[in-house]
């Protein structure tokens, strides 16, 4: 059996978890260089959970300066089976509304100067990206969310753009026509990353503004999301306190093969393999790589 350990990565105004007993912080070193931020450990009942702010405390890293690849190399090497990431978002519908959840399933990746990879030059894979989302990770979201009366929508894309400036009035309404729901900064990575290494993933995306298309909305700023993740802080905590009390002892098989996403996908033979490279691996890649 494999324990769960519920991870839940904070984003923009979520920088805390308040709830969580035995609290300790980590210091958890990453072969991927310095993660965001100490890992947050302890337990919501009997519920393992860690918690770590993408953009650290006091949101030092933009969404393009944020070590990726460290940040879920140290959750995995944490236990994490599971990852929960809360996202603040612009809406491209009008039913989206300010202060509403998404639980978005798809993400379409327009990002440009980030690591995207745990793999490459020495160690070569490729893993299945179809269904990002662990849809019983999901559910279990929905489950709480419908337990604790916050009103939520299930489904939908979240375009991933580089930033960190928002987008054009031109580029709002393409995504806008193209049919995607959300906008942010943060997810790509991060999603392709917990596949690779193993970890079932969902995300909680926090609609905080209309992004700049919508005519009787101002476009958005700064501020205008932090009002919105503020005013959404103590909705955000009860929820993932819900998921994690109610949350499984064991790890529950992903029907999307999250948990098994490297099965096959190394494509480098043995015998050509980088050693450093199998160093680095050895958490993220260590269920398929011989030791
Ligand atoms: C503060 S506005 C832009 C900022 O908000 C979102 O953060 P996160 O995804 O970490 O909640 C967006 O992606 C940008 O990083
Ligand atoms: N409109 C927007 N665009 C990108 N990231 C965001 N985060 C919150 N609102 C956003």
């Amino acid at each position: 059996m494999t324990q769960a350990v519920l991870g839940i990565i904070g984003g923009s105004g979520v920088y805390d978890l308040p709830g969580i007993e035995d609290l300790s912080e980590e210091r958890i070193a990453s072969p991927w260089g310095d993660p965001s931020d100490l890992l947050r450990t302890g337990r919501v009942g009997t519920t393992r959970v860690v918690f770590l702010p993408r953009h650290g405390r006091g949101h030092v890293y933009s969404p393009s300066d944020i070590n990726y690849r460290a940040n879920i190399d140290v959750l995995k090497r944490a236990g994490v089976t599971d990852l929960i990431s809360v996202s603040a978002c612009g809406s491209f519908k009008a039913e989206l509304y300010p202060g509403s959840f998404v639980l978005v399933d798809q993400f379409v990746d327009r990002t440009f100067k980030r690591d995207t990879s745990f793999f490459g030059k020495g160690c070569v894979a490729h893993v299945p990206m179809a269904h990002p989302v662990g849809p019983r990770l999901q559910g279990r979201i929905a489950d709480a969310a419908k337990a604790e009366s916050i009103p939520f929508s299930q489904g939908g894309t979240y375009v991933c753009i580089e930033g960190p400036q928002f987008s054009t009035y031109a580029e709002s309404l393409t995504y806008k026509g193209l049919g995607y729901d959300v906008v942010g900064m943060t997810a790509m990575p991060e999603a392709k990353l917990a596949r690779e290494a193993e970890i079932t993933y969902a995300t909680i995306a926090m609609v905080t503004d209309f992004d700049c298309w919508h005519p009787e909305h101002d476009d958005v700023d700064v501020a205008s999301v932090v009002k919105i993740a503020q005013q959404n802080a103590a909705t955000v905590a009860k929820l993932i306190a819900r998921i994690a009390r109610d949350f499984p002892a064991e790890h529950e098989p992903c029907p999307v093969g999250s948990d098994h996403a490297l099965d096959g996908a190394i494509m480098t033979a043995p015998s050509m393999r980088d050693p450093e490279m199998l160093k680095k691996l050895d958490a993220v890649a260590g269920r398929v790589l011989p030791r």
